[in-house]
């Protein structure tokens, strides 16, 4: 990821990315007008949160299976171009994403701290849609268990690209704060404070969430044919 590292993010554990306006307004409309248009059905939705699998939801006993399809044509284009332009994915082993988590937050919706653990290639890009918002990054302790307060936060705007792989992908846990409004925001607070495009939007330490619709793009380690799923089915009948 060469052309990459004027985009690193010094302070975090090797390695993550941040690539403000990576796609454009116009980009950023059409997608979400396509987002819109996604049978509501399909959507599993949480409390805190709905989401969409895409091609679909990975399957098998441990949930780790992708059924091999492609990504919907408005996921894949212009964004899975400009990744490999970036060679984001060069180095992991279907050489792109083969997956895509759509993630929709109204104000006052978040994420648990989580990892995005094993079944795939460690590198997790994602484009923000819609709305700002504030990703808290934790530590692990000594006994591999979450820090109660995150150590670093990332401001991620609208448009942009965050890209998170090695041993930040690994040794560290992510969470978005159930808040409306995101506080304490400036140079000494938010990591990525000097790659910001529109700092003046955040100048005033507080910036209050819009509904956002987030893409995050993997690779799933284990693709099966649909082939050889039906010939699997099969045997089992
Ligand atoms: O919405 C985001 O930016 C975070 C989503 C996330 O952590 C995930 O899908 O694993
Ligand atoms: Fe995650």
């Amino acid at each position: 990821m060469a052309e990459l590292q004027s985009s690193r993010l010094p302070e975090l554990p090797e390695a993550a990315y941040y690539i403000s306006n990576f796609i454009t307004a116009e980009q950023e409309a059409l997608i979400l007008e396509e987002v819109s248009k996604l049978p509501g059905g399909r959507w599993k939705v949480l409390t805190h949160r709905r989401l969409l699998s895409l091609p679909s939801q990975l399957t098998g006993t441990a949930r780790d299976t992708l059924i091999d399809a492609a990504l919907p044509r408005f996921l894949a284009k212009p964004i899975l171009d400009q990744l490999k332009e970036l060679e984001v994915f060069k180095d992991s082993p279907h050489s792109a994403p083969n997956h895509c988590l759509v993630n929709e937050y109204q104000p006052g919706q978040g994420i648990m701290p989580h990892e995005d653990g094993p079944a795939y290639h460690p590198i997790t890009a994602t484009v923000s849609l819609g709305s700002h918002t504030v990703l808290d990054i934790y530590r692990k302790n000594e006994e591999g268990e979450r820090e109660v307060t995150p150590s670093w936060r990332i401001l991620q705007e609208p448009r942009s690209l965050l890209i998170t792989t090695g041993r930040m992908y690994g040794d560290t846990l992510h969470g978005i704060a159930e808040a409306q409004v995101d506080e304490n925001l400036g140079p000494e607070t938010i990591v990525n404070w000097n790659l910001l495009t529109d700092k003046d939007a955040f100048e005033s330490g507080t910036a209050k969430r819009e509904t956002r619709v987030s893409l995050t793009y993997r690779d799933v380690l284990k693709v099966a044919k649909v082939g050889n799923a039906m010939k699997f089915m099969n045997k089992k009948w």
